[in-house]
């Protein structure tokens, strides 16, 4: 196992993913933000959290995305999913969505979030915002607008992303 990413590193990566956002969309007005179910979630938390602290006063529409029922592998994968909540408790119609995951890797992940979203309005345009982006693996046409770091992998590589509220402690590690 090898360590990617420390504590702080993790927070000065989502301090500046944070500050990125801001850069591009400035007052936020038309934008919302979506954490991606399980894991992305947390850190979706966590850029919102950063933005109510550097925009105080700003209140950005943030929400939660569970795909598993648009997984591309539902009805054939062996393994059991079980769905978690989704809560988006606001129209996307015409919106500017940030979608917000952990690690990309083929995608697959973010294409079924990508049909997930349509059921809550057409927005205008979405971007992804990840933390670990293993490159060369995509196995459909998706890719970042924000990364918090590359990495290079083979497929029998597995990157996990550790968070305090659920693993004791912050951390990225590659595991063989
Ligand atoms: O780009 P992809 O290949 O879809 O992988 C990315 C997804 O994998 C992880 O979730 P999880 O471990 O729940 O998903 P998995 O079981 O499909 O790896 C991670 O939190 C991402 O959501
Ligand atoms: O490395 C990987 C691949 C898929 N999902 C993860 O969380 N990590």
């Amino acid at each position: 196992m090898k360590s990617l990413f420390t504590q702080q590193h993790l927070q000065i990566t989502i301090e500046r993913l944070a500050h990125q956002l801001l850069e591009n969309h400035l007052d936020f007005s038309d934008t919302v933000l979506i954490g991606m179910q399980p894991r992305g979630v947390f850190l979706s938390d966590r850029i919102h959290q950063k933005l109510k602290e550097l925009i105080p006063g700003v209140s950005i529409p943030y929400g939660m995305l569970d795909i598993t029922f648009y997984r591309d592998d539902f009805n054939t994968s062996p393994e059991l999913h079980i769905a978690k909540e989704t809560q988006i408790n606001f129209s996307l119609e015409n919106k500017k969505v940030v979608l917000i995951d952990d690690v990309l890797y083929t995608g697959r992940t973010i294409r079924a979030g990508l049909d997930a979203l349509l059921d809550f309005g057409r927005p205008e345009s979405v971007e992804l915002l990840v933390l670990i982006d293993r490159r060369f693996s995509r196995e459909l046409p998706i890719q970042p607008d924000y990364v918090g770091m590359t990495v290079d992998s083979v497929a029998a590589q597995k990157v996990k992303v550790l968070w305090k509220e659920k693993d004791k402690k912050d951390e990225v590690v590659m595991l063989d």
